[in-house]
């Protein structure tokens, strides 16, 4: 059974094994959160070139086919080949060197899988089907974004600065908890006039 987390991955390298749409859309998503790739394949989509072109800092190609050593001083490993038997050795591999390893092929056999995800501002919903139907999970995402609220950025910005000057406010712990649940009750405009007040304490 897979246990959801989130991972800081700011300035870590990933190293991706392939070249092609899977290995790029991956690449994709890890430089969104400010990751570094190294991708290893024999050929490489134009995008990823111009991924390289768009971060030159951040993303390394290696124009090789998968070898073991290359699997050294990163933080995850992506097998994103189009043969399972490269992406199973690369998994050995992790294995044997405690490195988490996702293989794109096949998600009974991951160390970890990616979710579909919705992101505004800090608010991350993750939807994943533990593997089994990665189709069903965008679709469920696609529902879900429905629901979110186009303010919902700021007012999740708002709820984290009242928050921290609530937590450092000299009262009761009793206090400090019912204040934040009082505050996820109040509306954008509300939270902006508690901001105004600078009068913490108020809740509904
Ligand atoms: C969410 C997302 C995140 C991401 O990749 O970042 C993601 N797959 C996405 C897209 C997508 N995947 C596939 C298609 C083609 C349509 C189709 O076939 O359905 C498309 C659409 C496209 O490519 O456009 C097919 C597919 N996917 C996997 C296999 C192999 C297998 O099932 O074993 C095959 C069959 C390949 C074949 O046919 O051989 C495996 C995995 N895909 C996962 C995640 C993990 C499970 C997630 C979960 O628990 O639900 C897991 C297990 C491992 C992993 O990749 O981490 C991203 C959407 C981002 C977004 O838009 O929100
Ligand atoms: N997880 C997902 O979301 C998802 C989605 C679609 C497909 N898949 C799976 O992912 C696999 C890859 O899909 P794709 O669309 O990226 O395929 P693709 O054919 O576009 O790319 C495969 C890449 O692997 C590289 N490669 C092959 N052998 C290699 C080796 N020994 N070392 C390094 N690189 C090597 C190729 O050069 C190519 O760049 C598919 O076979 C499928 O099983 C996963």
């Amino acid at each position: 059974m897979y246990y959801p987390v989130l991972l800081e991955i700011e300035n870590k390298k990933t190293i991706i094994f392939g070249g092609g749409k899977v290995a790029y859309r991956k690449s994709q998503s890890i430089l969104q959160c400010d990751g570094k790739v190294t991708l290893v394949s024999k050929e490489f989509r134009e995008e990823i070139h111009s991924l390289k072109r768009q971060y030159p800092n951040l993303v390394t190609l290696i124009n090789d086919k998968f070898q073991s050593e290359y699997i050294t001083d990163c933080y995850l490993v992506i097998a994103a080949t189009n043969s399972s038997d490269i992406n199973e050795q690369i998994h050995e591999v992790c294995k044997a060197k405690n490195i988490f390893c996702n293989r794109v092929d096949n998600g009974n056999n991951s160390d970890y899988i990616v979710p579909s995800v919705i992101r505004r501002g800090d608010l991350i919903v993750s939807v994943s089907t533990s593997g089994k139907s990665p189709t069903l999970s965008i679709n469920i995402k696609k529902k879900l974004e429905q629901y979110l609220d186009d303010d919902i950025e700021e007012y999740i910005h708002l709820l984290g600065v009242i928050r921290e000057k609530v937590i450092k406010q000299e009262i009761s712990d009793e206090e400090k908890k019912s204040t934040l649940k009082g505050l996820v009750k109040m509306d954008l405009e509300e939270l902006k006039n508690l901001i105004e007040m600078k009068t913490y304490t108020q809740t509904k």
